[in-house]
């Protein structure tokens, strides 16, 4: 193992995966430090799924290392026991229960996190109340608690199974395109949410709404063919002439 893997939450070293020949990620390396918030973007078919992909264990790269808190190789994992870990991952849409009110989703998906046996016999304890209505706060969904999900809107949907994920105290938070859909005042409102969150969680964010990116305010990784292409501030990055080829190119 490298020893730059030491000390960072998660280490990707000069990962390969290519489908039918197609090298979808193509030498990617990326460093992410623990309480980090990053933003990925890159044009359709840069590798942004794939690497997700690759973290949370749904595809094994070909070859490369994939290091998480400097020592457990995910490579070697499930995509149930990565979550298990602490790495938890939010898809595009929104997959709450919808005939269930706002705070008895979060209960569920804290009960999740014991594991169906112990559910069964177990009651809400006063500490597990307490979570639900610090996570309400933190989505910003205490007034629509008794709500049923299926009438909030697409926004409120997407904060409330980010509170779900929050749940399960995930110490690595993968998003994709959260924003895809959303009102400019949700989508404003979302950047604020993740910047919460990652107070006290390491966040990736895959997005390709650059207002959002702006608001997130955090470091950026441009992927393009499975690799990076640059790294840095948006403005840095938003002016570097192989970042500008690359998107106007499309
Ligand atoms: N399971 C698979 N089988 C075959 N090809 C795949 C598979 N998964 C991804 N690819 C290919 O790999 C490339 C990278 O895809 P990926 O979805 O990771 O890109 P992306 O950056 O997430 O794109 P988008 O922004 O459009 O979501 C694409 O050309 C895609 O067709």
């Amino acid at each position: 193992m490298k020893e730059i893997a030491e000390g960072s939450l998660l280490y990707l070293d000069n990962v390969h995966r290519a489908f039918d020949g197609f090298k979808a990620i193509n030498g990617l390396s990326l460093v992410l430090a623990p309480g980090e918030m990053r933003a990925i973007i890159g044009p359709n078919g840069a590798g942004k799924t794939t690497m997700m992909d690759i973290i949370t264990g749904k595809t094994k790269p070909d070859t490369g290392d994939v290091i998480f808190e400097g020592k457990v190789d995910l490579t070697r994992h499930d995509e149930a026991e990565i979550a298990n870990m602490g790495i938890g991952r939010k898809f595009q849409k929104p997959t709450v229960f919808e005939s269930h009110t706002v705070a008895d989703n979060l209960e569920l998906a804290l009960r999740a996190r014991r594991g169906p046996f112990a559910t069964l016999l177990h009651q809400t304890t006063k500490a597990e109340f307490d979570r639900i209505d610090e996570i309400l706060e933190t989505i910003r969904l205490t007034a629509r608690r008794d709500w049923l999900a299926a009438n909030l809107s697409h926004g409120q949907k997407q904060w409330l199974e980010i509170g779900m994920l929050l749940a399960q105290e995930p110490r690595l938070l993968l998003v994709d395109e959260p924003v895809a859909g959303m009102t400019d005042d949700e989508t404003a409102e979302t950047a604020a949410l993740l910047r919460r969150i990652a107070k006290t969680q390491s966040v990736v964010v895959v997005e390709h709404d650059m207002t959002f990116v702006r608001e997130l305010g955090v470091k950026v990784t441009v992927l393009h063919e499975g690799s990076v292409l640059a790294e840095g501030s948006l403005d840095a990055v938003s002016s570097n002439p192989k970042v500008i080829e690359v998107y106007l190119g499309r």
